[in-house]
């Protein structure tokens, strides 16, 4: 009997071999590749008179750099409009596939790849940037690289990487409402550090996992590399393959079945050896929101920011910093913390049911005064369907701003920057220091619908309490 790890099946079917260093030399299924990370490694390759053996494997978008509003061209930061053109001179070289803005599938990388059915489990992916973790959710296993590592990638379609550990994060029973996956994953990171998985995959196991949809299975790994983890991966099963099925790039006919035989052979033996395991009750997660400068900082909203007694020694002097930066005091609760900016939208959580569940809270409500709050779909695609089904009308009806797909304030590489000392409410992944545009600028980090409940109330709230 074998007693894999999906993993451990994943890994060696993708071994091309053992390199002098130890290294494997894994063969990457999927390479996708964005804007901000692969100028560089094309110009490595031009320097080295290097061609792309297979195009096919690596698909480009564009989204960091993307203005959610006013997206004409040329593009009014040089920079941008610079980063644009490098990326559609080299795809256009190579004969790689570009989704640009404008062709109607275009969006932040993590979203377009699975929504279009490019994903899938069992394939190794690669990609210049780090929430490339997200695709495990469909059972792959999904890596973010360095820019050398993206020139590998296009120069030979493999990587040389050391294994990791596993560690499997199981999380059993139903989640209490108002709590999302947002929430599990933030909670994870709270009691395993943002150190706590370096040199691990994670293996997300359990019947709160099984019982999630695909978009909030994404939510789950997109954030495992917040845990310090190299990727994260959920088991494919039914519900990966009703997600899958019939989308763009997903098999078709006999290699649908076919397909699906050689996905469920991957799934993790029941008796599979992990490195680690740990444990968590779903009943324990209250709706999470960071009140710090790590994603590690979190806590129930209804908890009070902790105090550096209550620190582990290690945390201590970074809890300090933080309450600095945030000025935020210890021993205070997070609730009725004043926002300036409500943000949905991000990798994390820009996908149509993180829209849905967010418009459900907003309908009806409006924006609280001086709070400036907007909404950017994770893509053109997920853009459309909105509209289709009307959840512009809704947020725009709440005052909402409904803006065009794009990473926008994640990572603010766009014009929507936070401005000063404003403290955002954000559902992306990120709370670092200056990481929304203002040197000196606040996020806290929480779910679609608690960004929902701190616009229209214009300060940190429990989601709950608009539930009753
Ligand atoms: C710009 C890119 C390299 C970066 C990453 O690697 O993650 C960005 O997407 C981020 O979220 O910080
Ligand atoms: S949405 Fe944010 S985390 Fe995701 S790729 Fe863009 S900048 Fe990075």
């Amino acid at each position: 009997m074998s007693k894999n790890t999906l993993f451990d099946k994943v890994w060696d079917a993708h071994t091309v071999a053992t390199l002098p260093s130890g290294q494997t030399q894994l063969f990457i299924g999927l390479h996708l590749i964005h804007e901000v990370t692969s100028p560089q490694a094309f110009a490595m390759m031009r320097d080295r008179g290097l061609k792309v053996p297979y195009p096919e494997r690596t698909v480009a978008t564009v989204d960091h750099i993307v203005p959610t509003e006013d997206q004409s061209r040329p593009l009014a930061d040089s920079l941008a409009e610079e980063m644009m053109q490098h990326l559609e001179n080299n795809t256009k070289e190579h004969g790689i596939h570009f989704y640009n803005v404008g062709s109607g599938s275009q969006g932040i990388v993590h979203v377009i790849a699975p929504e279009q059915g490019l994903t899938q489990p069992g394939m190794t992916i690669a990609c210049g940037d780090s929430h490339t973790s997200t695709h495990g959710a469909f059972g792959a296993i999904a890596f973010g690289i360095g820019t050398s590592q993206v020139r590998d990638v296009l120069a030979s379609q493999t990587l040389a990487l050391g294994k990791l550990k596993v560690r499997k994060i199981e999380v059993n029973g139903t989640l209490q409402p108002g709590v999302y996956a947002k929430d599990v994953i933030l909670h994870i990171i709270r009691k395993l550090g943002v150190q706590g998985g370096v040199g691990y995959a994670y293996e997300f196991a359990g019947t709160t996992f099984e019982n999630m949809d695909m978009e909030a299975r994404m939510t789950v790994c997109n954030m495992a590399i917040e845990g310090g983890a190299r990727c994260g991966y959920i088991n494919p099963d039914r519900v990966t393959y009703d997600y899958l099925k019939d989308r763009d790039f997903a098999p078709k006919g006999a290699d649908w079945d076919k397909a699906i035989a050689w996905w469920e052979s991957l799934r993790s033996d029941k008796d599979a050896e992990y490195d680690d395991v740990v444990v968590f009750d779903a009943a324990e997660i209250a709706p999470t929101v960071t009140w710090g400068i790590t994603p590690a900082q979190g806590i129930g909203v209804d908890e009070p920011i902790p105090t550096v007694a209550q620190m582990p020694v290690d945390e201590r002097a970074i809890a300090e910093e933080a309450y600095q930066y945030m000025d935020l005091a210890p021993g205070a609760p997070i609730i009725g913390t004043k926002v300036d900016v409500c943000f949905v939208g991000s990798c994390t959580n820009g996908r149509i049911t993180d829209l849905r569940e967010a418009a459900k809270f907003a309908a009806g409500k409006q924006v609280a005064t001086g709070v400036k709050a907007f909404i950017v779909p994770g893509s053109e695609r997920v853009k459309k369907q909105a509209e289709a089904e009307g959840l512009d009308v809704v947020f725009k009806n709440a005052g909402f701003e409904w803006r065009e797909a794009g990473c926008s304030m994640c990572l603010a590489m766009n014009p929507d920057k936070l401005v000063g000392r404003q403290l955002s409410a954000s559902s992306s992944n990120r709370n670092f220091k200056g990481r929304q545009g203002s040197s000196s600028g606040r996020t806290l980090l929480m779910s679609p619908v608690m960004v929902i409940a701190a616009a229209v109330t214009g300060k940190v709230t429990d989601v709950r309490e608009l539930m009753n």
